[in-house]
């Protein structure tokens, strides 16, 4: 199982890579590293489990912050109505997205930065993603809210941005024009 020893921190090159798309249909090995992204997230969000094992809670999780530069990501989120969306994903891809920005109120952190960096981070408010799943079908979904915030997130840590990489250092806090405020 992945455990946070296995997970990359800042400063680590592979965090600033371009992540490398997958062979389609998936291949076995990369199928078990889907797979044990996704029981990492769903094991952090077990209050047990976690405690065990030391894991800090994360509600997404990007194949290279366990220092595999491949384009896997897997979400595992209750969105604002209590919906649980659950996406283990190779080759995501944003094919659109909606010009109205985003923000998460709390601002942002990631599991691979381990001091808090205050600042509203601008995404997206809704985007259309693509990719393929564990069996090997593609899906092509619509996301908005946190979903959306989670996913571009993610997708950031394939192309080597970090979320503070989005802060505007000037003013940190300064309202997202037009956001729309996501609340956690
Ligand atoms: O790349 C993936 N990561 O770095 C794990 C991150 C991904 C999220 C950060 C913002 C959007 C995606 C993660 O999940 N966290 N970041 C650090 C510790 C807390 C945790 C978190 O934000 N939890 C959360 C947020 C909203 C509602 C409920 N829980
Ligand atoms: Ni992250």
């Amino acid at each position: 199982m992945i455990t946070m020893e296995d997970i990359i921190r800042d400063g680590h090159p592979t965090l600033r890579e371009i992540a490398k798309e997958v062979p389609t249909p998936p291949l076995e090995e990369d199928k078990q590293i889907l797979a044990s992204m996704m029981e990492y997230i769903k094991n952090s969000q077990d209050p047990e489990i976690a405690k065990k094992y030391g894991l800090r809670s994360g509600i997404g999780l990007a194949a290279p912050q366990i220092n595999v530069a491949k384009r896997m990501i897997a979400i595992h989120v209750h969105d604002e109505k209590g919906v649980l969306h659950s996406y283990a994903l190779f080759n995501p891809k944003i094919v659109s997205h909606s010009v109205e920005k985003s923000y998460l109120t709390s601002g942002e952190g990631c599991l691979s930065v381990d001091e808090a960096i205050p600042g509203y981070v601008p995404r997206y408010a809704r985007i259309t993603v693509k990719g393929i799943t564990l069996d090997g079908n593609e899906v092509k979904l619509r996301a908005k809210g946190l979903l959306a915030i989670v996913f571009q997130h993610e997708i950031d840590h394939l192309n080597g941005v970090m979320f503070y990489d989005h802060i505007d250092q000037q003013n940190p806090l300064k309202p997202i024009e037009n956001g729309l405020p996501i609340e956690r």
